[in-house]
């Protein structure tokens, strides 16, 4: 069975006896039916559902409802008490996927709903902030472009420097750069020489972690001149590109899974 175009899972993988993703499709690729997971330190993990069709009117207000999933897990824990913190599904049903985008296969997972919802772009920021307040954090890292959506308002919020990790020829002054692959070819990513100071404490942060090519980059390019990376961060995680394998044993905390 051809699972390309189709909103596919590993749970319909295995009935439909497909057994790898195609390459061409992986950077972009997730699956239809999400399991979110989010961890925290200190909590007691539950397990609750929700059902996406809830979100029906968002969606379609942002643009037109082109998912057609109809229901999700969640399983979520609090960091400031025991009790299931309700944000994390809320933040959830925000996200639409769009399937086909921007390739045939591709289930892309938009985060620009999310940022229609001011509640769950709040609650979003505040989770990140709750987690890493405490943490001496002195950089966060953001990486271009969905990183610079997140990154900015966690950094202000922490009294943190904000630090744009950009794409190729885009920043003015003398940059330090680090190559990284792609399912074809390299990419590289770019920051100002003299941002960052050895010994400075870094959160990197992104939407999404894929294939985990382009933060593993961006802690590379922060420890080359000495910052030490606590953590990195992402609103979504696609765990079946192991992209949480390339980090080697930096954390990594994400909101959905
Ligand atoms: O884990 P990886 O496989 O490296 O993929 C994750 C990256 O892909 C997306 O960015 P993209 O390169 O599409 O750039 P954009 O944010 O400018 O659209 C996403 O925002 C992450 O930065
Ligand atoms: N499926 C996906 N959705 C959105 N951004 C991505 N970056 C890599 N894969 C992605």
């Amino acid at each position: 069975m051809d699972i390309i175009g189709q909103a596919f899972t590993p749970h319909r993988a295995q009935l439909s006896g497909a057994k790898t993703v195609p390459e061409t499709y992986k950077r972009y690729f997730h699956r239809g039916i999400s399991v979110k997971t989010i961890e925290l330190p200190n909590s007691t993990s539950t397990t609750t559902t929700a059902r996406r069709a809830e979100h029906t009117n968002l969606a379609a207000a942002a643009g037109g409802e082109r998912d057609q999933l109809t229901s999700f897990e969640v399983h979520m824990a609090s960091s400031t008490t025991d009790a299931a913190d309700d944000r994390i599904p809320r933040i959830a049903s925000t996200i639409r996927v769009i399937q086909d985008f921007p390739k045939p296969g591709i289930q892309f997972q938009d985060i620009t709903t999310l940022l229609l919802d001011p509640r769950a772009f709040k609650d979003a920021i505040d989770l990140f902030v709750e987690r890493y307040k405490d943490q001496n954090i002195n950089v966060v890292a953001g990486i271009e472009a969905r990183g610079f959506i997140f990154g900015p308002p966690i950094a202000l919020a922490m009294g943190a420097k904000f630090v744009p990790m950009r794409k190729p020829k885009k920043l003015p002054g003398e940059v330090i750069s680090e190559e990284y692959s792609l399912e074809y070819g390299t990419d590289k990513m770019e920051m100002h020489v003299g941002a960052v100071q050895s010994g400075e404490r870094a959160l990197v942060v992104d939407d999404l972690i894929a294939t985990g090519g382009t933060l593993s980059a961006a802690i590379r390019l922060l420890e080359r001149v000495g910052v030490h990376v606590v953590e990195c961060a992402c609103v979504i995680e696609l765990p079946e590109l192991k992209g949480r394998d390339r980090l080697g044993d930096k954390p990594l905390f994400v909101l959905i899974s």
